[in-house]
């Protein structure tokens, strides 16, 4: 086939091993690339053509600080009675915080998906008092920082970067957690599953049902009762 004459859009990667002339080869952005999005993303840090300027080197440095780390499902990253000591921009995969009782009950706080900075925001988890874990649910590729070295590098790239940074977090953290302990006092588990279909479909195909379950808040029995309904309900005409 004429290279003219190919349709825009690339080969199934299952072809990809084999060697033939039909078969259309794009380029991939190399890995760091997807890191400084990240990183340029989480600080509203428009990044041009132009690299030799203090924004552009700011994220440079901070990227270099970062190692890419393959992990397989349910590897645990940060554990409760140990200080959190890492900062994880989740290139691909997805990752639970959850805090587990001594007698093993879990209750999953919150999914972390491709693009999101996660990193120990309240100061009592950066000590041993710390009450949160954090796990893989699917394999993922991660670049993971030292905590410290990251916070250091924010701070000394200017007075108050720090804090503008982390408020920005703390906020939306704030919101979400009060959206959800409200929605959970105001709401049945029937419309709870509405909004986890309405606002986070991906999630819904991804993650393990019981994990769902435990961050809707409801038995494992009850998510499988909702989730049949839910699926009787679209199929009828
Ligand atoms: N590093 C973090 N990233 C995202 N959410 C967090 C982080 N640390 C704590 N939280 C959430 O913020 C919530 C604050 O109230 P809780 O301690 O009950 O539960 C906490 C978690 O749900």
């Amino acid at each position: 086939m004429n290279s003219s004459f190919r349709p825009p859009v690339a080969s199934a990667p299952c072809l990809l091993g084999s060697d033939s002339d039909d078969l259309i080869h794009y380029s991939v952005a190399p890995a760091e690339v997807a890191l400084l999005n990240g990183l340029s993303h989480a600080f509203g840090i428009c990044l041009n053509e132009n690299q030799d300027n203090p924004e552009a080197r700011f994220l440079s440095h901070l990227a270099s600080l970062f190692q890419q780390q393959r992990v397989d499902p349910e590897t645990p990253l940060e554990k409760h009675d140990r200080p959190w000591g890492n900062v994880y921009l989740v290139q691909y995969g997805i990752l639970r915080l959850f805090r587990e009782s001594p007698a093993g009950k879990v209750a999953v706080h919150h999914f972390f998906s491709e693009g999101d900075l996660i990193w120990p925001v309240f100061g009592r988890s950066r000590t041993v008092r710390n009450t949160l874990c954090l796990t893989s649910v699917l394999p993922a590729t991660l670049w993971v920082a030292d905590f410290a070295a990251f916070r250091s590098a924010i701070q000394s790239y200017g007075d108050g970067q720090w804090h503008k940074f982390a408020l920005v977090l703390t906020e939306e953290i704030a919101e979400l957690t009060s959206m959800r302990e409200y929605r959970k006092h105001t709401m049945s588990a029937r419309e709870r599953y509405q909004l986890l279909l309405d606002e986070y479909p991906e999630l819904i195909k991804r993650v393990p049902d019981n994990q769902l379950a435990s961050w809707l808040g409801v038995v494992p029995a009850t998510f499988s009762r909702l989730k049949t309904a839910f699926a009787n309900q679209n199929k009828t005409p």
